[in-house]
């Protein structure tokens, strides 16, 4: 199913530009969503979701446009969303939840309620927990509810906002999994922080930078952004790294730091190495003279 905006725009109340001439096309398949803090991505996906109407610009899911009332409704329809900050009901079990949520949209035959609870618990392996109350779920559990309930009603198009936030390493590999199962024949775009999550689910992968989309393209594509920058340097006990190059990471080795750096003129000593996302990304964002602060020209007067 496909999703389309045309020259997208959000400016919020106060005069924030979150989104700028956003034109995006997704034909389907796993897309990941990255950019810095405020660089709009909750903004589009709250858009995408009907949830908030945009200042200008066109969006169209499925051939649905979001403006009208009856394209609106039936995006609901094939949608599903998991935000950031989902609020669950501590008391209910996971099961009185779904059923709740399946009421929220609209299924009011108990029979095909229970159906459709028992069927996204079992999509996201919750079988066994189904009947404890939500509170004394982990993090990882309770992501695992919020995508059960985004996948109510069968949507063809799952949006999930941050999703392995504040996981650990393994209900993060195990959530990883959950995600990279629900794509088949459903457009999922799943927008994080996370570089590894994109790495290891997306095939695809778009980068918005203060509210602009500044790529699009497989995930592939974004790690070759830089191929041929990416080197290792140990610099000595005393030394620091190279001014100019983006540092992706340091590691404290006996002989002192050791810098993967991202740099188009290389110190002596540096070692080429494969690129990795991160230094994609990295380079990507090299080239954008945005980047120090996301957030540094993007307000804006708005008159009423
Ligand atoms: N309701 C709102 N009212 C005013 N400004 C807002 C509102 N929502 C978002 N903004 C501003 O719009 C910009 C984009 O915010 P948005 O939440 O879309 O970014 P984000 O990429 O999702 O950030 P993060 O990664 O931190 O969640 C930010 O400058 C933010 O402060």
């Amino acid at each position: 199913m496909n999703i389309t905006t045309e020259q997208l725009t959000k400016v919020h109340p106060g005069g924030r530009r979150a989104l700028d001439a956003v034109d995006l096309h997704i034909e389907g398949g796993t897309m990941g969503l990255l950019g810095a803090n405020g660089a709009g991505k909750t903004t589009l996906l709250r858009i995408l979701t009907g949830v908030l109407r945009p200042t200008s610009g066109r969006v169209t899911v499925a051939g649905h446009d979001l403006a009208t009332t009856a394209g609106l409704t039936a995006v609901k329809r094939t949608l599903g969303y998991l935000p950031q900050e989902l609020s669950l009901y501590p008391d209910l079990t996971a099961r009185e939840f779904l059923d709740y949520i399946a009421v929220l949209k609209g299924v009011h035959d108990r029979r095909e309620r229970r159906q459709q609870a028992e069927a996204r618990i079992a999509e996201v392996g919750l079988e066994d927990r189904a009947d404890e109350r939500l509170g004394g779920f982990s993090g990882g559990m309770k992501r695992r509810v919020g995508i059960a309930q985004a996948l109510i009603g069968d949507p063809s198009v799952l949006i999930v906002d941050e999703p392995t936030t504040g996981l650990d390493p393994h209900e993060r590999m195990r959530f990883r999994a959950l995600l990279a199962g629900l794509g088949g024949g459903r457009t999922v775009l799943l927008s994080t922080h996370i570089l590894d999550d994109v790495a290891q689910t997306c095939p695809d992968v778009a980068v918005l930078t203060s509210g602009r989309l500044v790529f699009h393209d497989s995930t592939a594509a974004l790690v070759s952004q830089a191929a041929g920058c990416t080197y290792v340097l140990r610099p000595g006990p005393m030394g620091g790294p190279p001014p100019g190059a983006d540092v992706v990471s340091a590691v404290a080795t006996p002989d002192g730091p050791e810098y993967r750096i991202v740099t188009s003129a290389p110190p002596a000593g540096a070692r080429p190495v494969e690129p990795s996302l991160e230094d994609g990304y990295a380079a990507l964002l090299r080239a954008d003279p945005g980047r120090e602060n996301p957030e540094h020209d993007n307000s804006e007067v708005v008159s009423k």
